[in-house]
C-alpha cells in the first residue's frame, strides 16, 4: 500500500517517465521532463462534465478520484507531509532529494492585504412590525380568520400597515421596504379582499381578474403558494401559474379553463400571448409587478413592454402596484409607463424621511434620493454584515473553512453562497461534494469529518438546471433545517427560505441593489442573520463603495476563518502528527490551509477531464469579472487579476496558458457589441411604450 500517501507527494506517473535503469539525477531530470511535458499541454483530450449533469450521472467516472480523494483523507499522506517541503513549492532546488509536493505554497507572493478604513456610515433603519393588527382592518372576516389561523399571523408589519389601506382605497402605488418586510401580503391580501367582494361573483371562466408579475419561477411558486393560502374561504376565485420550464401544453389547458389571479414571469406570459389563443385581459383590474427593478433587467424590460401594450389593448381601468426593496433610478421609467397618479409608500425611521398618518410617503423619503447622491437601501436592524479579505490563492481555501465553520461546528445552520455563474456554482458543488462529504453524502474519511455527514449538506440551484429539480431544491431547503445553497442571483430576488442564518458572497455582486437582495435572504421579518461578503485585496475599496450607499460591514480576518482547521486533525500536517491539543499557530493554520488545498488539486487534477472542467469553470469567472459596470471597473477589473494565483482557486496548478487578458477582452469587446444592440432595441421599445402610455393616460383622462 505504499502509494496510499501519495495524493500529497507523489509525482504522478507519465507515459514519458523514466525507464529504471537511470541513474537518481538523471531519473529526477526525466520526471522534470514529464511534468514539464503535462504541463505544457494541459489535459483537454476528455470532454468536461457536461453543464447540468446531474450528481448521479456525474459520479461513476468519478471512482477512481473519489477513492484518491478519500486516500488523503485517511491521512496516510499525512505522514508523510513535510509543511517545509510544501512551502519550497515545484521550483525548488532541493527536488532531487525530496519528494516533489504538488501544492505549490498558497501563502506565498500573496498581495498585501490593505488595513480596511472602513468608513461607519449610519445605516436607514425600518420598524418591521406595527402594534396594529389585521382584524382592524375593514377585510371580510373569512379573509382576517385565514391570515390568522392559516398564516399564523396576527400582527401587520409596517408596509402592510401602510399599503393595504391604500390599495383598498383603489390607488396605484410605488412600495419600498426592506427585504423580508411582508411584501407579498401587502398586495394579496387587498388583491383578495377586492375580488371576494366582486357584486358579480367571479366565474373561473371570467379569465383573469389580476395579474401578478415576477422575475423568476421559484418566486412565482411563493406568490402563488401564499394566494392560494388566503384564497382558502373564497373557493370560487382560482389562482394559477405560468413559469419557463413548465410544460406549455398543460399551462395552455389550464388557461383555457380560466385562471382569475394569475402569477407569471415576464418571459413565459410573453410566451403565452404570442401563441396561446385562449388568454384575454379583458377584466383585468390588478396589475402587480413585484421586484420591479429586477424585471427592468435586460429583457424583461421588453417582455413588459408587450405584455403591458396586450393588456392595453383590451382594458384600459386598472389599479397598478410597483413593487422592490431597491427601487433604483430604472422603475421610476417603469413606474412612469404603468402607474397612474401612484402613492408612493416608503417604509423609513424617523430619520430618514416622514410619512403622514395614513402612511403615505413624502418624495424626501424616497429611494430615488436627491441627484447625485448615491441610492441608499433600508438593511434589516438584526443583520450582521461582515467583509473579509482573501488573496486569490486563497479563495477556495477560505470558503471551504469557512463553510465548515459555520455548517460544522456549529449547529443548525443554513447558509447561502451566492456565484456569479451557473458553471461556478456546478463547479464548486461537485467539488465540495465530491471532497468535503465523498460519495453520496457520506464523509470521505471518518477520520476527517466525523460529524460533519449529519450536518453537511449540499445544494445548488441555478438557471441551467431543469424546472423540475429547481423546483425540487427550492422545496427541499426551504423545509430542511440545515444545508449549504450554492446558487446564482436566481436566488436573490424575493425569495424567502426561512431560517437561513448566513449569506455569503463569494463573488462580489454587480450593484449595491444586488448585494442587498442577496443578504436580504437572511434576517427576514425580524430573525437574526448574518452574512460575508468575500473580496481580494485589490478589491477593498468595494467597501467604500457599499458605505456611499449606507451599507456597513465589519471585517472578519482570514486567518480568523481559516483557524477553523485546527479543530479538525484530518486537516493535520505531519509536523504536528503526534501532538494532540496544542494551541494553534499561524504556522500550523497555513499547513492546514495547504493540505486542504492539496485535495482540492488531487482532484482537480485526478483526470484530464476534471483539469479541463476546471479551466471552464476559471472562464466563466473571468467572464463574469469582465462584465461589472462601468462605475466598478476601477475596482472590478481583469487586469487586476493574477491569472495564476486565480487558476489556485480553481484548484488548478497552473494558470490555463489561453486565459491571457487579451483573449477576455477580446470576449468582452463582442459582448459589449450585443450589449449595446440589445440596449439600443430595448431604448427604441421604451419609447414606444412611453408614447403609447401616455396616448392611454391622456385617452382615459378626457
Ligand atoms: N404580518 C406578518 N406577521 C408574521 N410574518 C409575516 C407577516 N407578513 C409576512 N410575514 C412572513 O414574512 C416573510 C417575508 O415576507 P415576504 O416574502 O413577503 O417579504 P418581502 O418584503 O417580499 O421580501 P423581499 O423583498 O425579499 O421579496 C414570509 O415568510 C411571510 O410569511
Amino acid at each position: 500500500m505504499a502509494a496510499v500517501g501519495g495524493p500529497l507527494l507523489h509525482v504522478p506517473k507519465s507515459p514519458t517517465a523514466a525507464p529504471r535503469t537511470l541513474s537518481g539525477s538523471r531519473r529526477a531530470q526525466a520526471r522534470r521532463q514529464a511534468e514539464a511535458t503535462k504541463r505544457k499541454h494541459p489535459a483537454s483530450r476528455e470532454a468536461p462534465p457536461a453543464k447540468r449533469r446531474s450528481e448521479a450521472s456525474f459520479l461513476p467516472a468519478e471512482k477512481a478520484a473519489a477513492k484518491e480523494t478519500q486516500r488523503t483523507f485517511k491521512g496516510k499522506a499525512q505522514k508523510t507531509f513535510s509543511p517545509k517541503k510544501s512551502s519550497v513549492g515545484v521550483s525548488d532546488g532541493t527536488r532531487e532529494q525530496k519528494p516533489c509536493v504538488r501544492t505549490s505554497s498558497l501563502f506565498k507572493n500573496n498581495p498585501e492585504i490593505p488595513e480596511l478604513h472602513r468608513p461607519v456610515v449610519k445605516q436607514v433603519q425600518e420598524k418591521v412590525f406595527t402594534s396594529d393588527a389585521f382584524h382592524e382592518l375593514d377585510l371580510h372576516p373569512h379573509l382576517i380568520s385565514t391570515i390568522n389561523t392559516v398564516l399564523n399571523m396576527t400582527r401587520m408589519t409596517s408596509v402592510q400597515k401602510q399599503s393595504i389601506p391604500v390599495l383598498l382605497e383603489g390607488r396605484d402605488a410605488l412600495v419600498r421596504s426592506q427585504t423580508g418586510s411582508g411584501k407579498t401580503l401587502a398586495y394579496c391580501i387587498p388583491v383578495v379582499q377586492s375580488l371576494q367582494a366582486m357584486k358579480s361573483k367571479i366565474q373561473r371562466s371570467d379569465g383573469p381578474y389580476a395579474l401578478v408579475l415576477v422575475p423568476t419561477r421559484e418566486l412565482a411558486l411563493q406568490s402563488f403558494d401564499t394566494v392560494q393560502k388566503l384564497l382558502k374561504p373564497f373557493t370560487w376565485i382560482v389562482p394559477g401559474v405560468l413559469m419557463g420550464g413548465e410544460r406549455r401544453k398543460s399551462e395552455k389547458a389550464r388557461l383555457r379553463k380560466g385562471i382569475n389571479i394569475l402569477i407569471s414571469t415576464p418571459g413565459r406570459l410573453v410566451d403565452h400571448i404570442k401563441s396561446t389563443k385562449n388568454i384575454h385581459f379583458r377584466r383585468i383590474q390588478w396589475l402587480i409587478l413585484d421586484e420591479a427593478d429586477r424585471i427592468l433587467d435586460l429583457g424583461f424590460e421588453k417582455d413588459i413592454t408587450v405584455i403591458l401594450n396586450a393588456i392595453n389593448a383590451e382594458c384600459q381601468k386598472r389599479q397598478n402596484v410597483l413593487l422592490s426593496a431597491t427601487l433604483t433610478e430604472g422603475v421610476t421609467r417603469l413606474a412612469d409607463i404603468s402607474l397612474l397618479n401612484p402613492v408612493r409608500i416608503s417604509v423609513l425611521d424617523q430619520h430618514h424621511g416622514q410619512s403622514d398618518p395614513k402612511g403615505r410617503e413624502v418624495p424626501e423619503a424616497s429611494p430615488l434620493s436627491a441627484a447625485g447622491e448615491p441610492d441608499s437601501f433600508a438593511i434589516p436592524e438584526s443583520l450582521d454584515q461582515h467583509v473579509t479579505l482573501v488573496p486569490s490563492k486563497l479563495r477556495l481555501v477560505s470558503l471551504a473553512a469557512f463553510i465548515l465553520q459555520q455548517c460544522k461546528f456549529e449547529k443548525d445552520q443554513k447558509m447561502i453562497v451566492f456565484f456569479s455563474s451557473c458553471e461556478l456554482v456546478e463547479f464548486h458543488y461537485h467539488l465540495f461534494v465530491q471532497t468535503l462529504l465523498g460519495r453520496s453524502g457520506a464523509p470521505a474519511s471518518g477520520q476527517l469529518l466525523p460529524s460533519a455527514a449529519t450536518r453537511l449538506k449540499f445544494l445548488r440551484l441555478h438557471g441551467n438546471m431543469e424546472q423540475e429539480e429547481r423546483t425540487a431544491v427550492f422545496q427541499e431547503f426551504s423545509h430542511s433545517k440545515t444545508g449549504v445553497l450554492l446558487c446564482t442571483d436566481v436566488a436573490a430576488r424575493g425569495l424567502d427560505l426561512p431560517q437561513v442564518t448566513w449569506i455569503v458572497q463569494y463573488n462580489a455582486p454587480s450593484s449595491p441593489a444586488e448585494y442587498i437582495h442577496r443578504i436580504g435572504r437572511t434576517a427576514r421579518i425580524g430573525c437574526r442573520g448574518s452574512s460575508l461578503l468575500i473580496l481580494a485585496p485589490s478589491e477593498a475599496e468595494y467597501v467604500n463603495s457599499l458605505a456611499s450607499h449606507k451599507i456597513n460591514v465589519s471585517e472578519i480576518k482570514v486567518e480568523d476563518i481559516l483557524s477553523v482547521l485546527t479543530r479538525d486533525d484530518g486537516f493535520k500536517g505531519s509536523r504536528w502528527g503526534s501532538q494532540k491539543s496544542r494551541a494553534a499557530g499561524p504556522q500550523e493554520i497555513r499547513e492546514r490551509a495547504t493540505v486542504l488545498q492539496t485535495v482540492f488539486e488531487d482532484y482537480v487534477h485526478s483526470s484530464e477531464r476534471r483539469v479541463s472542467w476546471a479551466k471552464k469553470a476559471l472562464q466563466a469567472f473571468i467572464r463574469a469579472y469582465a462584465t461589472y459596470p462601468r462605475e466598478l471597473k476601477h475596482i472590478f477589473h481583469v487586469r487586476s487579476l493574477h491569472l495564476g494565483h486565480v487558476a489556485k482557486s480553481f484548484g488548478l496548478r497552473d494558470a490555463p496558458q489561453n486565459l491571457s487578458v487579451a483573449a477576455v477582452k477580446r470576449r468582452q469587446a463582442n459582448l459589449n457589441r450585443q450589449n449595446q444592440r440589445l440596449l439600443k432595441e430595448t431604448l427604441r421599445l421604451g419609447r414606444k411604450a412611453a408614447r403609447m402610455a401616455s396616448a392611454y393616460q391622456h385617452g382615459s383622462q378626457t
